[in-house]
């Protein structure tokens, strides 16, 4: 695997940046309660065109570019994956939303996770991460961050999205997940978290007491789990998710795809990182703008109120569709590329 250090350009760009975002945003993210509604929803309108929905915007160009696919049929294959993948995954929105919803906080806990696993391997230092245990334990440490932490923190805040979301396509189906914010429920939850978080930190530890690989990693992993967990559990859910999704989540998969793109990777290793984003920007801009005609398909199919929580619903559900195949594609991309590594792994 492509390893940067966090001195260089793509290592500075994506681990430090996000850090230093969110360690920012904490205090800031504190009293934005007592801002406008317009404010808290700010990042994800953002995410619109910075980083977010692009992020995903190039997979179409991934069996091209790490499978050495023609590019006719690199399009065609992802093209059938997002079709069928996405189309099923609308119909269960339509049929049962509480299971939707169940399966997309589900879906966004493993891929947040297994994106923040590999940035921490490849950009971050993580070497205490190399088994597939290792691995599996942080994976699931990085995505409850985001997606379990504001229900301990924020209850209130979580389950509005949560249930402005079911509401779009059965207002009577909310009280299936109310369970999830009864207090002891939270509770549970909270401690067997904590726990993990815990272990899995003493887990990868291992391999540096056995003096197989250095501390820095491991100090780094362990500073960004501690910043996180503060972060979610302080700052107001849609603020805190759509600032992660604009500027972590999303940095460090466009850092990750400069990996397997020659000239990106030579232009971040001279340090011309505005060339890196123009290449990237060109690649993702069609599919971006595909994506906003299916978000104003579903605009027009699902009736709403129009307010900002409903537009922020829609936008949710259709990211949901656009997920199941982007998981698709990072999965197949996380086996080769781990693949690969391997072969270091062993020297
Ligand atoms: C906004 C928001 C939520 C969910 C957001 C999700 C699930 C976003 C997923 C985005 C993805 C998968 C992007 C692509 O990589 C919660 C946690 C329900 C609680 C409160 C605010
Ligand atoms: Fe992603």
């Amino acid at each position: 695997m492509d390893t940067w250090s966090r001195e260089t350009t793509v290592g500075r760009l994506t681990m430090t940046l996000p850090l230093v975002v969110i360690a920012l945003a904490i205090p800031f993210g504190v009293v934005i309660d007592d801002l406008p509604q317009a404010v808290r929803f700010a990042p994800f309108v953002v995410s619109v065109g910075l980083f977010g929905l692009p992020h995903g915007a190039v997979d179409h160009l991934m069996p091209l570019r790490l499978g050495n696919v023609p590019l006719k049929r690199s399009l065609a294959v992802v093209g059938v994956v997002y079709a069928i993948l996405g189309g099923l995954y609308l119909a269960v929105w339509a049929l049962s939303p509480a299971v939707a919803l169940l399966a997309f906080l589900g879906m966004t806990w493993f891929h947040w996770g297994q994106g923040d696993a590999f940035a921490l391997r490849a950009f971050g230092g993580g070497d205490h991460i190399r088994t597939r245990s290792d691995r599996w334990a942080s994976l699931v440490v990085r995505g409850g961050l985001p997606m379990l932490v504001p229900l301990l923190g924020q209850p209130e805040g979580y389950q509005r999205v949560v249930n402005g979301i079911i509401e779009l396509f059965d207002p009577a189906s909310t009280t299936a997940l109310s369970p999830l914010f009864r207090v002891d429920t939270r509770l549970a939850l909270g401690i067997g978290f904590g726990v993990f978080t815990l272990s899995s930190l003493l887990w990868t530890a291992r391999h540096v007491w056995k003096a197989d690989t250095s501390a820095g990693g491991l100090a780094w992993d362990a500073v960004e789990i501690g910043l996180l967990w503060l972060f979610f559990w302080l700052v107001p859910p849609v603020f805190a998710v759509g600032l992660y999704f604009a500027v972590w989540h999303s940095v460090r998969h466009i850092g990750r795809l400069a990996i397997v793109d020659p000239a990106a990777r030579q232009a971040l290793d001279s340090g011309e990182w505005p060339t890196a984003l123009g290449r990237f920007y060109r690649d993702a801009a069609p599919l971006t703008v595909a994506s906003l005609a299916l978000f104003a398909g579903l605009y027009v199919w699902v009736p709403t109120d129009g307010s900002l929580n409903a537009l922020l619903a829609i936008y949710l559900v259709g990211i949901a569709v656009l997920t199941l195949p982007h998981v698709a594609v990072v999965t197949w991309m996380d086996q080769v590329q781990y693949e690969k590594s391997r072969i270091t792994d062993r020297q």
